[in-house]
């Protein structure tokens, strides 16, 4: 399967986003059709070194049983260490040129991207997928930049050619449909599915909707 079909329906997540065991909040939306999933371990008491990569691995070994790549926000040891398929990182991040240096061939490399530069940039520099945004306001990332909107999705969308493009922050099942539209591979959600009652209808009801304009 091609990187732009994995893009569909991205998990992020980490201990923090979740009401619930976090492995179990995995489990269910695994189950509920996600078809991508990014461990995010961060903020207050989120978990470090070997506690970490313990959650990591569990994550991984759960996301191999449901033949998901399972990738790693920002942390290119750890990715390396558990044997991850790929990497996320942002505009504060490794840059993609070091981290291709030192992970395997075929590790799936994310980037990043508030607005058009970053985004262009980032496709020439060789990311396998732009994640743009925040499209809509959001309160699970307390450093996001101003919102792009979904006339900032589209223009995006417009000049980065042919490479793959998921859209991130503020998605739920009331506007996912609307970001598909704008020329979205795919959505990135973090609430929609780990702060909801039942992760696995979350995901369900999320991809149908990234399904309407197809
Ligand atoms: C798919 C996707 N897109 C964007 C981000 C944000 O990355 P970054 O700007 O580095 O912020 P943090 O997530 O590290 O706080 C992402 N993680 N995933
Ligand atoms: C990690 C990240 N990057 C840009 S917005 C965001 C948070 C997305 O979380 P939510 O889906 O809950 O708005
Ligand atoms: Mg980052």
């Amino acid at each position: 399967m091609h990187i732009r079909q994995f893009l569909q329906v991205y998990l992020i997540m980490g201990s923090n986003n979740c009401i619930e065991n976090p492995l179990y909040v995995l489990e269910q939306a695994l189950a509920g059709g996600i078809t991508l999933f990014q461990f995010r371990e961060k903020g207050r008491g989120a978990k470090t070194g070997a506690d970490k990569q313990k959650l990591a691995l569990q994550m991984k070994e759960l996301c191999r049983r449901y033949h998901v790549p399972f990738l790693v926000n920002d942390d290119v040891d750890l990715a390396i260490e558990v044997g991850a398929d790929g990497i996320h990182v942002g505009q504060e991040d490794e840059p993609i040129e070091s981290v291709r240096r030192r992970c395997p061939k075929n590790f799936i490399v994310g980037v990043s991207a508030t607005n058009v530069q970053e985004a262009v940039e980032a496709g020439s520099a060789g990311a396998d997928y732009i994640g743009a945004g925040p499209v809509f306001v959001t309160a699970t990332k307390h450093d996001a930049k101003t919102p792009i909107g979904l006339e900032g999705l589209a223009e995006i969308r417009r000049l980065i050619g042919n490479t793959p493009l998921v859209a991130i922050g503020g998605i739920q099942e009331k506007n996912a449909a609307e970001v598909i539209k704008a020329g979205a591979d795919g959505i990135s959600v973090i609430s929609a599915i780990s702060g909801s009652e039942n992760a696995l209808t979350a995901a369900q009801q999320l991809k149908h909707q990234t399904m309407l304009t197809e």
